[in-house]
């Protein structure tokens, strides 16, 4: 059998001779394509490889009907539509590891050359300016480095940055001080990151929770002259926020290596002298090309062999059989580890997962896979899978306990999932009852029954008169239903909880009005 495969981003001419030279595999390179006439293409072949400029879309995999994998040259996979492609039965696998050095060695170039205004004193001279008062900088050594998002390139940035004497604060949903203190860095919460730091890169996902992490807030939050980078992706910080911060004397510097929108040739920040700028070039050396090339190359000939892909993005691994007895569960336990991480404002550092009744005859490891997965998807973004998550979790020294019990807890079958962190102990637990589908039990042993779908607010308050009026009142000046509604207490006047079903999702703003009612102690939005 012939494979066509489409490569429609520049790639590395070493990094794909593994599949130019297989007998079964006929390679296209077009890396000059419109949207159009990719469209009209894509029927035409079983694979495509892309980098990060392809645009991936629903629409245009909905048209691809011999595609069975897509390869991407890279980390990231936001330009990737992975819901269409999972729910279309496509294979997505990336290269997660090949580039880590490039964009780490980029993030320490786009530092060095914003200190000391490198970029700006070049394109003077190349003018025929002389100008040496103009283009005093400043030294890293001694400043303090913040680090937003401490992953495989935040890690490499943070080991670079000591070697240049600087000093290093980190946060990271996963980050603990302890954790902190092993690689000789600091731990801080956001905003102290913010607060402390001299530079600020960021290096997390883009994902709808670090959509704009850096924002005008954050930026007041800053110390007056610091300097940002951003080497990760655009849209992570908020670009008129940026600008308005420069224009104001806030932000010295910004070194962008991405942009909300790209490509792009015209755009505000880039008029302004402080900014320093690349055109997403943090993977593009030729160690890193290949390496990408290589690893998507590979596991493009894996899958078409029917030999194990080393780096897939959503893959379904759950052998039938089993799949067949535990799928009800399946979707269950990823609800239940995404709604408790939502509960959780510390690294986590132990999690404990029992099945009672009827689920401890079962093979549950896979569904314990799934509750991981939804534990870490929140802060890794979609490369999480049931085939990575243990470990990831491991890779971030998270213990897992997985526990059965005959007993039947008042169901039939019983799912809890217990968070640990340095200072608090969060459970959920689930059920699938029969014939109605499943439904969220348990909340910190709180009773409730919640079906584990749509836009969720978890409310921890004071049980006052009065409290659930003014919530419901504030929902309907910003213009949300509730459509459903469970409250639960400790004791009379004690601690109590609400869990609301809203009809769309809470923005940060409604989020930030829920928390300031009086009495209200905590709000969490979670979208399942
Ligand atoms: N410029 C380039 O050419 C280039 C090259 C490679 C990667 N990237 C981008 O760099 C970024 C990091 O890649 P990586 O391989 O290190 O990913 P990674 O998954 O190893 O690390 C990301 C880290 O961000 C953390 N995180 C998630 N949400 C957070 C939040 N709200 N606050 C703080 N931290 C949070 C995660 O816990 C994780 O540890 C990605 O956006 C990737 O697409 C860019
Ligand atoms: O394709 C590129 O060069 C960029 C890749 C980079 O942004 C990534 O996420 O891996």
């Amino acid at each position: 059998m012939m494979y066509n495969v489409l490569i429609a981003d520049p790639l590395n001419a070493v990094g794909i001779l593994p599949l130019k030279n297989a007998k079964n595999i006929h390679v296209v390179v077009d890396t000059g394509l419109s949207a159009i006439q990719l469209h009209d293409k894509i029927s035409e072949f079983d694979a495509l490889i892309v980098r990060s400029q392809t645009q991936v879309t629903r629409l245009l995999l909905e048209n691809a009907s011999r595609l069975k994998i897509i390869g991407r040259a890279g980390v990231g996979v936001d330009n990737i539509d992975i819901e269409a492609a999972t729910e279309l039965g496509i294979m997505v696998v990336n290269a997660p590891n090949a580039n880590t050095n490039s964009a780490a060695e980029h993030t320490m170039a786009m530092i060095l050359a914003l200190s000391r205004k490198i970029p700006q004193a070049y394109y003077a001279l190349k003018n025929h300016q002389w100008d040496r008062k103009k283009y005093i900088g400043v030294e890293v050594r001694g400043k303090t480095l913040g680090i937003v998002g401490l992953g495989r390139i935040g890690a490499e940035v943070a080991s670079r940055a000591k070697g240049q004497r600087m000093k290093v604060i980190a946060y990271d949903p996963f980050l603990s001080p302890e954790k902190a203190a092993k690689m000789g860095i600091e731990y801080g919460m956001l905003e102290e990151v913010l607060r402390v730091s001299d530079f600020i890169t960021v290096h997390t996902p883009l994902l709808k929770e670090t959509r704009h992490l850096i924002n005008a807030q954050a930026f007041e939050l800053m110390k007056p002259g610091v300097q940002i980078i951003n080497c990760a992706r655009g849209g992570i910080i908020d670009e008129d926020a940026l600008y308005e911060a420069i224009l104001s004397n806030k932000v010295a510097g910004a070194a962008l290596d991405v942009f909300e929108e790209e490509p792009i040739s015209h755009h505000k920040l880039l008029d302004l002298p402080e900014v320093i700028a690349t055109p997403h070039l943090g993977a593009s050396t030729i160690e890193a090309q290949e390496n990408v090339a290589v690893d998507v190359s590979e596991d493009i000939l894996n899958f078409f062999s029917g030999s194990i892909v080393r780096h897939p993005v959503n893959l379904p691994s759950v052998p039938k059989e089993i799949m067949n007895k535990i799928e009800p569960y399946f979707n269950l336990a990823e609800k239940l580890g995404t709604f408790l991480i939502h509960l959780i404002d510390e690294a986590v550092e132990e999690v404990t997962i029992t099945y009672a009744g009827e689920l401890s005859k079962l093979e549950v490891a896979p569904l314990t896979r799934n509750t991981m997965k939804g534990i870490l998807k929140r802060h890794l973004g979609t490369h999480v899978n049931n085939v990575n998550a243990m470990y990831l979790a491991n890779k971030r020294g998270i213990t897992i306990q997985e526990s059965k019990t005959t007993q039947k807890k008042g169901f039939t079958n019983l799912m809890t999932c217990e968070i640990k962190t340095k200072s608090d102990t969060r459970n959920i637990s689930g059920t699938l009852l029969n014939g109605l589908g499943s439904r969220i039990v348990k909340v910190d042993n709180y009773r409730v029954d919640v079906i584990p779908k749509g836009h969720i607010v978890f409310i921890h308050h004071n049980d006052q008169p009065g409290v659930i009026g003014r919530m419901g009142s504030l929902l309907a000046e910003y213009q949300i239903n509730i459509a459903t509604m469970q409250v639960d207490r400790s004791d009379m006047g004690g601690d109590a909880i609400m869990v609301l079903k809203i009809d769309k999702h809470l923005e940060n703003d409604e989020l930030k009005a829920l928390k300031d009612l009086d009495e209200i102690k905590d709000v969490k939005a979670i979208d399942l």
